[in-house]
């Protein structure tokens, strides 16, 4: 939503709050309002987790369980006040959200469901049947509701208090999830492999949507234990575990405005149905399945949809003149700046690379060849880290990295692409370069949530780097189309410019030319060799090999998962061996011109 929009949005929501008392609402319907907010409160962090961190969660009555308890003993077992109470919860929250994120982060799809139903499970029993700390269903009573300058809250200043944590929720989660962190998580649920190669912690990613969501989440258990002035285990249930989602992927997962959505329509029809309890579980089940099949994107999808079509043709790419990104890249002085020893991976009985050691020179091209199946995209995902060697030696200036993970290898200065595209498709092209540039955006958590200056300036910084790079590689004019939606060749042209986003100094290409014609065969041809000139390391695999002789200057070749033979090109090409396994044959007619 444009700034404009969302600042009136804004103001006119907070009007709206503040005219509450005008519209004579009874305390019927201050309640529903406070409901719609602590659904909201909940919703919305369980949406970075659910939307953007793509990690469905179907225990987060547990969270919020911990939020309602944590302000319960607090304010009653250990005499704090009110305000330190929900702040304690708060930080309850965040602590069992890591709990709860450790054995989630590992686990995917239907493991995933069980290992939060199960943290749900358990501290639905605890609450129950530990009647010593817990209290069971008897519950908590008095339990003091905050108060300022001595006021204690009225059922008006609830739905204002709670009015005003959603809005402050809204404004540093908007402010989080437009920066490099919201990009981190969507680059996460979109492509693993392509997050890790431009030094996204995918654990790291995870685990911190995992806090933001049990934050917000035990905030609304807070909010509601306090409003209530009891709390009992009755409310802590599977069922709230489900509405929560619910009220995330019928409103909208990954949009801002889904939560909002699902609060106001699910909290009103909650409220309706409240008569015949048997249907509540049954229409969220309903809705559940609803959403999922037939409208993924839920309510905010259908609507951004709509505002999308409307706006589509007014969004021009922005130029960035006379600014060169490629020659802006690290340049690297000679030297080997990639040592191979002794490298081994093997699947079982196959093994596609066998003790293989090579080094890489500084500042060259180099090509590694081979027939299909000779252990290439193999070594390049052990070199990445994406894979990890059996044994054997990967040491990057002068530093051993073999079996790092992906993202550490990354961060070092090692940037890749893939055989098979792994773009972010959902997002811009712009926004994939931004992901690419993630590690050089300087911008710590709390500025980014807090909306500060020096994140604001960081994020407007990369952008206009990453349109100078986008530009530079031609691609300038489609920066704000959605990656997927790239004719083909653009899309492994921007799967490059993203890797180059992250400086590299070693440049790892699988097959840069698969599926391109001709043409665009050349001008990959020139892009490359421009990198090289901006001083950075190539590694490219490559079938194409017009293309291979053309720009390398050392090539490696690799036949059944063993180096059988490196040099200059006109070397390579001579090279019986060579002949005899790449071709399969005694000419060397494949070698001379394209064996793709
Ligand atoms: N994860 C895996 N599990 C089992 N076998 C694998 C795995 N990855 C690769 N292989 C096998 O290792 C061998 C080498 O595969 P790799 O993709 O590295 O070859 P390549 O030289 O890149 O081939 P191409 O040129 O066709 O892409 C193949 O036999 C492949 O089936």
């Amino acid at each position: 939503m444009p700034a404009l929009a969302h600042a009136i949005g804004l103001a006119v929501l907070a009007a709206a709050l503040a005219l509450v008392p005008l519209f004579g609402l009874n305390d019927f319907y201050l309640q529903i309002l406070f409901t719609i907010g602590v659904n909201y409160l909940a919703a919305a962090g369980l949406n970075v987790l659910v939307g953007y961190a793509g990690q469905k969660s179907l225990g987060h009555a547990g969270l919020f369980a911990v939020g309602a308890y944590t302000a319960a003993i607090a304010n009653i077992e250990w005499g704090l006040s009110p305000w330190l109470s929900l702040l304690l919860a708060c930080g309850f929250g965040a602590i069992f959200g890591l709990v709860i994120a450790m054995p989630s982060v590992r686990v995917s799809g239907p493991s995933l469901a069980m290992v939060t139903i199960g943290f749900g499970i358990v501290v639905e029993k605890i609450v129950t049947e530990w009647t010593d700390i817990f209290k069971g269903q008897a519950g908590f009573y008095g339990i003091s509701a905050p108060s300022i300058a001595g006021v204690s809250f009225t059922n008006l200043h609830w739905v204002w208090f709670v009015g005003a944590l959603c809005i402050a929720t809204h404004l540093m989660l908007r402010s989080l999830l437009a920066g490099r962190y919201g990009r981190a998580f969507l680059g996460v649920q979109m492509a693993e492999p392509a997050a890790q190669s431009v030094g996204i912690s995918v654990v790291r990613a995870k685990t911190l949507a995992f806090v933001i969501s049990a934050v917000t989440c035990a905030l609304a258990g807070a909010v509601v234990a306090q409003q209530n002035q009891y709390f009992n285990s009755d409310f802590i249930t599977f069922n709230l575990s489900i509405f929560l989602l619910v009220v995330v992927i019928f409103g909208g997962s990954g949009s801002l405005y889904g939560p909002l959505f699902g609060a106001v329509i699910l909290t009103m029809l909650d409220a309706w149905l409240a008569r015949w309890p048997a249907l509540q579980h049954f229409t969220y089940g309903a809705l559940l399945l609803f959403s999922l099949y037939l409208m993924p994107n839920g309510i905010a999808g259908a609507v951004s949809g709509f505002a999308a079509r409307w706006r589509q043709g007014k969004v021009a790419a922005a130029a960035v003149a006379g600014h060169s990104a490629l020659a802006a890249s690290a340049a690297t002085a000679g030297g080997e700046i990639l040592v191979v020893k002794d490298l081994y991976k093997a699947y079982g009985g196959i093994v596609p690379v066998r003790t293989v050691s090579f080094a890489i020179s500084a500042g060259k091209v180099h090509a590694l060849i081979g027939p299909n199946g000779a252990g290439k995209t193999t070594l390049l995902n052990l070199l990445s880290g994406h894979v990890a060697p059996g044994s054997g030696s990967i040491r990057f200036e002068g530093q051993e990295i073999a079996g790092w993970p992906a993202h550490r290898v990354a961060s070092l200065g090692i940037a890749r692409t893939f055989q098979n595209l792994k773009l972010f498709g959902e997002l811009s092209a712009l926004d994939n370069v931004l992901l690419g540039a993630h590690r050089h955006i300087e911008t710590g958590f709390v500025a980014s949530l807090l909306g500060l200056p020096s994140s604001r300036q960081a994020e407007a910084s990369a952008r206009a780097d990453a349109l100078a790079l986008l530009t530079d590689l031609g691609l300038g004019e489609r920066a704000h189309e959605p990656a997927k939606g790239l004719p083909y060749g653009l899309q492994r042209r921007l799967e490059i410019a993203r890797a180059l986003a992250s400086k590299p100094k070693l440049l790892l290409l699988d097959e840069p030319a698969a599926g391109l014609n001709p043409q665009e065969t050349h001008e990959l041809g020139e892009v490359i060799r421009r990198i090289q000139q901006a001083g950075v390391t190539v590694l490219l695999i490559e079938h194409h090999m017009d293309l291979v002789m053309g720009i390398s200057q050392h090539v490696l070749v690799l036949d059944y998962g063993a180096l059988i033979a490196e040099g200059r090109p006109e070397a390579i090409r001579q090279n019986p061996k060579v002949i005899a396994a790449y071709l399969g044959a005694d000419d060397d007619t494949a070698l001379t011109g394209d064996a793709a």
